[in-house]
């Protein structure tokens, strides 16, 4: 579809009010590993990040990498098992975590958006004491109301953010690209959910917004049927939902990640999908709006 020049002038001058609601505002943005399709959209989620930064958005990225680490993990012979969306994590399990969400996602990730002319920095928990973080255990919620923790190793829950480190690289114009590997009192690794992280920085930056990007259009009521599609949810709605096992797997970190970000003074919440080309730029600068937005 080719546009005219005065089609194209009208695009950008209807972003403008959205251009500038965002503009010096601090939005974070979760990529999920499921949304790492191929080549093409990874270049199209780049290119909407490089827009975010150029139009004077604050980007910071958190990146997942959980199908990558599940596909090396079996090159090394280990099964993959997950409780409540979470991986059971063994010594040798957080190390192959680590090496593949820091030393080959997130290279990956900062490498492209330089090409672009953007100076992303990479950096894992460890960097700065970024996450420091403590051991977690899965929650599972029974369909009687019940709950019960089960101990998965290495997981971590976040404790702290470095929120001066973050503000300087923002202040000095960088993009923070972030790998969900925390570090603990005694200096061990802790693997942790990507979608925590990004709402636990979300929350201690008191951003705009806490964008997740997955693989799905976002929550429905019950997910094997496309037309139970929900735009917009409560904090209240999503609990009763948790409780109820409409929402499970990889859909729970996720809407517990919003949750926690506006509780913690992040302004809104959405999970996105990010299969949909331009994503990002649909949610942020058009009145169409994506996905399913997680409210108070
Ligand atoms: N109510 C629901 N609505 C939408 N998706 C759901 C729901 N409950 C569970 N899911 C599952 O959650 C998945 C998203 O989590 P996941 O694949 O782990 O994402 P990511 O890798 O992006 O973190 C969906 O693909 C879907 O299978
Ligand atoms: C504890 C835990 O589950 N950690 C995740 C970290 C990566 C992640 O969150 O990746 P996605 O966003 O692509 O799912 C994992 O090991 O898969």
């Amino acid at each position: 579809m080719e546009f005219s020049a005065e089609m194209k002038a009208s695009i950008l001058v209807d972003a403008l009010p959205y251009i500038q609601n965002f503009y010096g505002k601090t939005i974070v943005i979760k990529y999920g590993g499921n949304a790492m399709v191929n080549d093409d959209l990874k270049n199209k989620v780049m290119h909407d990040i490089v827009l975010m930064k150029y139009v004077g958005i604050r980007p910071i990225i958190v990146h997942g990498g959980g199908p990558d680490i599940t596909g090396f993990l079996k090159k090394f012979g280990k099964e993959s098992r997950f409780v409540s969306g979470l991986r059971v994590t063994d010594k040798e399990t957080v190390q192959i975590a680590e090496m593949v969400l820091v030393g080959k996602i997130n290279s990956e990730i900062v490498s492209r958006l330089n090409k672009l002319s953007v100076n992303a920095v990479g950096l894992s928990g460890k960097d700065a004491k970024l996450i420091i973080a403590k051991k977690k255990m899965a929650v599972i919620h029974n369909m009687d109301g019940s709950s019960e923790k089960i101990d998965i190793g290495f997981v971590g829950e976040v404790e702290t953010i470095n929120t001066e480190l973050l503000n300087d690289l923002l202040d000095q114009n960088y993009v923070p690209v972030i790998a969900p590997i925390g570090t603990g009192s005694d200096d061990s690794s802790y693997n942790i959910n990507a979608d925590y992280v990004a709402a636990e920085i979300a929350g201690a930056m008191h951003a705009e917004k806490l964008l997740l990007l997955t693989d799905i259009e976002g929550i429905y009521h019950d997910y094997n049927d496309k037309n139970t599609f929900l735009s917009t949810l409560t904090q209240k709605q999503v609990k009763d939902m948790i409780a109820k096992g409409e929402i499970s797997g990889g859909m729970i970190p996720k809407v517990e990640a919003c949750l926690c970000a506006l509780e913690k003074g992040t302004g809104k919440t959405s999970i996105i999908d990010g299969r949909q080309a331009h994503s990002l730029i649909l949610e942020l600068f058009t009145s169409q709006g994506i996905g399913t937005q997680v409210i108070r």
